[in-house]
């Protein structure tokens, strides 16, 4: 049953690294859609963690259990991520043998309501019925306070009807609950003897750097930073995670990646929809909170980062730190706030401006829109912008780094005529790498025009299905990979970094500057780009599958 869990794990090679460093990631593995044949392709793994899981899989149905507990099951990310991630996963057989679901939350619920409500995001096909029967099996629902010991005391009775094992808790909850939450499962429902927890942590780890610091603080004085999974989704996204072999596993790119050669670099985040109905808990945050403190800034951290020795978790975070360091909080002068209004030309919501929802205060100056210039201030990058910008209701989904290059000197072609170079990170949708290049115009003529290399994934890997985000991230944990994870000190400096500024706007509400539904976001985020050495000529033609 559990066979491509097996495999999996099998496959994980023995490096010949140091065991310390040793350190995979189920993330790394290329799962093909309906075949068992998996591949392992990157580094190992912590080398206990995994002889402890070889040993329960080679004795199934003697070895460790795993219950994974959601608290907070009756919610919107339970039911749309988390009990969907995990149907996926155990559909797949890549969950160890005897792993079973507990959802907690204070809702008086049953399993069968919960299943009502979380059914529809599973996309069960057909075929799948009996399994999915399985699945709901080896789920239970408990019911109980956040703030109270009894209903841990409880959810502890549940957990130990699964024997001696390994635990993993989901804190799918509000940041409110979180002290108490992990006082209680502190004191009643850690794993026994050698057998170990995990907390899985989901933004927002605080509102700023006091208040994170203080839920750091909190949490490091309960468990180890091993035991700690604060969880940045994106981090668990293909073409994120493929930065990494992009930057260090191709001889072309290491030389030229420096200020030297790279004039800015954008990393980009647009959404097509508003806030529908949600505005309440985005008003407390806004984009800057959202998004760009943490999605956008671990990019930058990947795509900045000195190489590191290895690709051991500490390692990579380490340099992602150093990265942090040499940042400084964005001068207030390179900034672009943005709110978006309705379009009355556009179709449904469009017509809609983030003011007119109603559980958005009417005053609101909460930004829909950011644009922030950073600078890295260090050898490699010193003077290079590193513009990071995000949006809701704009023209478009995407979600790219751009690095642009410097002009070619020495220009020996009529002036405008060769433009700059550009590698675009496609992150989603339809995930691409392309180089924007130029090159003679083809026939009897010596212009030059503008065209790309381009890495298309649904063109090069047609039968590839790539996992979704949360299926990589949660096998992770499963696997005691911190890769893909933020590490506290990563936390703290990225709070370090953006903190005068919300304090700025929340001190000082600077009005945003008002953009349409379904356009490009403010103008004066182009301006601010252009300011910043990212040169847009409008003249690029991309040709599909040419
Ligand atoms: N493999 C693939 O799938 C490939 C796809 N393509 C597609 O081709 C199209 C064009 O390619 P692309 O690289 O984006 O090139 P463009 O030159 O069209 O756009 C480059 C960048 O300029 C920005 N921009 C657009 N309008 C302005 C403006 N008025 N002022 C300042 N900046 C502006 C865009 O930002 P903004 O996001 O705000 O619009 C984008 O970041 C895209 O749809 C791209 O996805 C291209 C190559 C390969
Ligand atoms: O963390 C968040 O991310 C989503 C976007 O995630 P994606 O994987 O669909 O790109 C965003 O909609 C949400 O506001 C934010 O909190």
């Amino acid at each position: 049953m559990y066979r491509r869990y097996r495999e999996i794990v099998r496959a994980i090679p023995t490096s010949p690294l140091d065991a310390n460093k040793r350190e995979g990631t189920l993330s790394q593995l290329p799962v093909q859609q309906g075949s068992s044949a998996i591949t392992m392709t990157a580094s190992a793994s912590t080398e206990d963690i995994l002889e402890k899981i070889r040993e329960s899989v080679e004795h199934e149905g003697h070895g460790d259990s795993h219950v994974f507990v959601i608290l907070g099951a009756s919610g919107d990310l339970a039911k749309k991520k988390i009990y969907p991630t995990l149907w996926w996963l155990f559909r797949d057989g890549l969950l160890p043998p005897k792993t079973y679901f507990i959802g907690y939350a204070r809702s008086k619920l049953s399993m069968t309501d919960i299943q009502k409500k979380i059914i529809q995001y599973f996309k069960v096909k057909a075929g799948e019925e009996e399994k999915l029967k399985e699945f709901f099996k080896l789920n239970e629902y408990v019911s109980g306070a956040y703030d109270r010991i009894e209903g841990f005391a409880e959810l502890n009775k549940v957990l130990q009807t699964k024997g001696n094992g390994n635990r993993l808790f989901y804190l799918a909850l509000p940041p409110s609950v979180y002290e108490p939450v992990t006082l209680n499962i502190k004191a009643v429902c850690m794993a026994k003897g050698n057998h170990w927890t995990r907390l899985i942590v989901e933004k927002p780890f605080g509102r700023d750097l006091d208040s994170s610091n203080q839920l750091s603080n909190h949490l490091s004085a309960m468990f180890k930073e091993d035991e700690i999974y604060r969880i940045d989704h994106y981090l668990g996204k293909e073409m994120v995670q493929n930065l990494m072999v992009l930057r260090f596993g191709n001889r072309i790119f290491s030389p030229i990646w420096n200020r030297d050669n790279i004039a800015s670099v954008v990393i980009s985040f647009k959404e097509p929809f508003g806030t529908q109905g949600r505005g309440g808990y985005f008003d407390e945050f806004g984009i800057i909170r959202d998004v760009m403190q943490n999605h956008l800034l671990q990019i930058l951290t990947l795509v900045a980062m000195e190489k590191p020795p290895s690709t051991a978790s500490e390692d990579i975070r380490n340099e992602k730190v150093k990265v942090l360091k040499s940042i400084q909080p964005p001068d207030f002068g390179n900034i672009v706030l943005g709110q978006y209004v309705g379009n009355p030309d556009g179709e449904g919501d469009q017509k809609l401006g983030y003011l007119d929802d109603p559980t958005v205060p009417k005053e609101s100056v909460t930004p829909t829109f950011a644009t922030v210039v950073l600078f890295v201030q260090n050898e490699r990058w010193d003077g290079v912008p590193f513009i990071l910008r995000c949006g809701k209701a704009l023209n478009e989904r995407k979600a790219e780094v751009r690095l642009q290059f410097r002009n070619v000197s020495g220009d020996i072609f009529p002036q405008g005529a060769v433009k700059r170079n550009e590698l675009v990170i496609r992150v989603q949708p339809d995930e691409a790498v392309y180089l924007k290049m130029m090159t003679k115009m083809p026939g009897m003529t010596f212009e030059c025009a503008e065209t790309e290399l381009d890495l298309t994934y649904n063109f090069r890997y047609k039968d590839m299905k790539l996992p979704d985000a949360y299926e990589r991230l949660i096998l992770d944990v499963f696997l005691g990979s911190q890769i893909h994870f933020v590490r506290s000190d990563e936390l703290h400096e990225a709070w370090r970094i953006f903190t005068p500024l919300l304090h700025y706007i929340e001190q000082n509400k600077p009005h945003p500057i008002s953009y349409m539904y379904g356009s490009r976001g403010p103008t004066e985020s182009d301006d601010l780009m252009s300011r910043h050495d990212f040169k847009y000529s409008g003249t690029y033609r991309w040709v599909p599958g040419a």
